[in-house]
């Protein structure tokens, strides 16, 4: 750890971040990193631990001191200002990020990713204090592309599909489709930070994830989680797969996204942890470009990817076709296609993703594997004997 610089050369500080949401997926691999490879001291706040705990306990921890958890929920604390205010800087996580929940919890959804992420913003604002917000691709809704007609030679032109933070246009559905309902909290509250910055002078980074995968990633429904909760896609899929039951493909699964591993995305976080006068003020996708699948493409990767690890022979029919509505409810819509724009985040941090879309399925399925399969084997011979 001795000797670290940032890329221009500058010696880089040992400094104490205040970590929202740091018991959540991101959150849980942010703080590895930081305890295994840095001096920095972690503040971490949430309402739950259980994806940290390895790193809270035993005491004897080589790193022990350098994480302290504090189970705040930020909606009404009054604690929280403290701690941004003991931090160098602070980095929000917090949210509703399950699709699940924004047409069926619009609520809870917008207080979450907007109303509830005014204070930490405040807070440091006033107290001059560094703040990393965690965004997302969703802000940019559908492509362009997506409104010509489908023979149309301008949808093969990435003038018409490739998702830039300095040029192209946020594009969401009506009101009623409840979907959007995230979206446009975190682009409002991309906005007032943006605006902090311009007329009060808040040192920001915005961070706009495209799908990030891998370990801990949600939960596997009636294990880890409740039993009728719908996480993410990729939890979604791990617990079809580990249930022996066909992956549910909604609408067909047409839609496209590009994957990036968990590992090779919080290094880029951590380029603009440690490197703040190239992070500063900006908006960076962080995604993986040559990951591109569409979600049935995803379903036989899986599928196939699964079955090496497991050693178990895949069904005969893999997979099954769902309507939105009866998999998501009323009130659902969708992004059609998701390619980040990697010039910015290259330019100023010069950065790139590694991990191919099998390599990070790989190591990922191998985790859920060994995590899973036993406790899904048990709840499932339960079932059966009841
Ligand atoms: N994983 C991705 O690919 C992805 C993509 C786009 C955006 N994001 C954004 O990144 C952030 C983190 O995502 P994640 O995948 O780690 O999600 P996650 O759900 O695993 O983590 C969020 C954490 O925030 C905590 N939290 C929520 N409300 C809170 C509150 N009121 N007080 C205290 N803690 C609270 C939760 O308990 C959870 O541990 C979110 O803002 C999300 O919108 C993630
Ligand atoms: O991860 C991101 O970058 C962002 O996108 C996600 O949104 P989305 O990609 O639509 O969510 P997933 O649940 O991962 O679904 C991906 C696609 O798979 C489909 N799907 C999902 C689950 C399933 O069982 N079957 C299925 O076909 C969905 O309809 C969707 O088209 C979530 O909104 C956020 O976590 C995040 O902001």
């Amino acid at each position: 750890m001795a000797g670290r610089v940032d890329l221009d050369g500058n010696p880089i500080k040992p400094m104490t971040i205040c970590m929202i949401g740091a018991g959540g997926f991101i959150g849980s691999h942010l703080c590895e990193k930081l305890m295994s490879e840095t001096p920095h001291t972690v503040l971490a706040v949430d309402v739950y631990s259980d994806k940290i705990k390895h790193l809270l306990e035993p005491t004897s921890l080589p790193w022990n001191g350098r994480i302290q958890f504090h189970r705040i929920n930020i909606k009404n604390d009054s604690r929280l200002e403290g701690l941004i205010k003991m931090a160098d800087l602070t980095v929000n996580l917090a949210a509703i990020c399950t699709p699940a929940d924004y047409n069926t919890r619009p609520l809870d959804t917008i207080y979450s990713n907007f109303v509830d992420a005014l204070p930490v913003v405040k807070y440091c604002s006033e107290n001059g204090k560094r703040l990393i917000h965690f965004s997302t691709c969703e802000v940019y809704g559908k492509t362009i592309g997506a409104f010509l007609p489908e023979d149309s030679p301008l949808r093969q032109d990435p003038a018409y599909f490739v998702l830039s933070e300095d040029a192209s246009p946020c594009i969401f559905g009506p009101i009623e489709k409840q979907r959007w309902s995230y979206a446009c909290a975190k682009q409002l509250i991309e906005r007032l930070i943006y605006a902090e910055g311009a007329e009060n002078g808040l040192e920001f980074t915005i961070v706009r994830p495209f799908n990030w995968i891998g370990p801990r990633m949600d939960f596997i429904p009636g294990i880890d989680g409740p039993s009728e909760g719908v996480p993410r896609v990729l939890a979604c899929f791990s617990n079809n797969l580990l249930r022996h039951e066909p992956l549910k493909l909604v609408d067909g699964g047409h839609s496209q996204r590009t994957f990036i591993y968990i590992k090779d995305a919080i290094e880029a976080v951590f380029l603009m942890i440690e490197n703040p006068a190239r992070a500063n003020g900006h908006i960076f996708n962080v995604g993986n470009p040559n990951n591109e699948v569409t979600v049935k493409q995803l379903a036989e990767m899986m599928t196939q990817v699964y079955s090496k690890v497991s050693g178990e022979t895949p069904l005969e029919t893999p997979t099954v076709d769902v309507s939105s509505k009866e998999f998501y409810g009323e009130g659902y819509d969708d992004s059609d296609k998701r390619i980040p724009d990697m010039t910015i985040i290259n330019r100023q941090l010069g950065w790139n993703p590694k991990t191919s879309l099998w390599d990070l399925l790989e190591s990922t399925l191998t985790y859920q594997h060994r995590t899973y399969a036993e406790a899904v084997k048990q709840a499932m011979s339960k079932t059966t004997a009841n």
